[in-house]
């Protein structure tokens, strides 16, 4: 049984704290800024990659610290995600997050997340979180070329028709929701 909780989350009223400077801390860096390019993001490593480097040039709310990781960057942090190449580092860091009621990943290590990172599908303001329950990232990330391509562009226009519609309604919440379902049956 898939027992994960999806949730939602603007990462921009959040401060994430990223450790490890390398592949795998670009490639949750740039997940979380492709979704939440306002992200508030500390990330720590003694050696950060260009691309990395490049990233903080763009987005003011990036900042890189160049230094090993220390439990005094935890402070104020509401998430962490943690990829350095040091396994006994990692571990640290999670106990430490643990028992400061941090919400922890340590990427590609799922018996030490309280949290998965997902695949993400976008069709304007639609977003689709996949996950697998950690069975196979793999295709999680080809679900997500399948749907990408099959949903039409033209979805953002339904999105913004049914808020016109919305807004517009009159009536109490039952008779509102009778009238949108009603209009939406064609969708099934
Ligand atoms: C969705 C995505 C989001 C992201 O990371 O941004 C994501 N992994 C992605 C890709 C990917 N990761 C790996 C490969 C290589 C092929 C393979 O192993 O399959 C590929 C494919 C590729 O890159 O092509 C390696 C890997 N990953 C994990 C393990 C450990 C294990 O399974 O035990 C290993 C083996 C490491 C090793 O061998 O040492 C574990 C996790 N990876 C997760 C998320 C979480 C579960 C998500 C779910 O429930 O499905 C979880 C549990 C924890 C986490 O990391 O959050 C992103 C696709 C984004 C996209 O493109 O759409
Ligand atoms: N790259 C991948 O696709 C991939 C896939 C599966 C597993 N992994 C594993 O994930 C880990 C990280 O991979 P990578 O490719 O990003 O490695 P990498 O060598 O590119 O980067 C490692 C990063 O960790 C940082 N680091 C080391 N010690 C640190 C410390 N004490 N505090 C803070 N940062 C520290 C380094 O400065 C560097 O920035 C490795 O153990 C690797 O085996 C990577």
């Amino acid at each position: 049984m898939n027992t994960l909780f999806p949730i939602f989350v603007k990462a921009e009223n959040l401060h994430t704290l990223i450790v490890g400077g390398g592949y795998v801390g670009l490639e949750k860096l740039t997940a979380l800024l492709g979704n939440s390019p306002e992200a508030r993001i500390t990330l720590v490593a003694p050696e950060i990659r260009d691309e990395i480097q490049k990233l903080a040039q763009q987005h003011p709310k990036l900042q890189l610290i160049q230094e090993p990781y220390h439990p005094i960057y935890l402070s104020d942090k509401d998430l962490v995600i943690v990829g350095t190449n040091n396994r006994t580092v990692n571990h640290q860091i999670q106990a430490d997050c643990k028992s400061q009621r941090i919400l922890v990943n340590v990427a590609d290590t799922p018996d030490l997340c309280d949290f998965y990172l997902s695949s993400v599908v976008k069709k304007g303001d639609l977003k689709i979180a996949i996950s697998t329950n950690g069975k196979s990232p793999t295709f999680a990330k080809r679900f997500r070329e399948v749907l990408e391509e099959i949903l039409p562009d033209s979805l953002q226009e339904t999105l913004d028709n049914l808020t016109a519609i919305r807004t517009k309604l009159k009536g109490d919440f039952v008779q509102k929701m009778e009238k949108l379902n009603e209009i939406t049956k064609v969708l099934r």
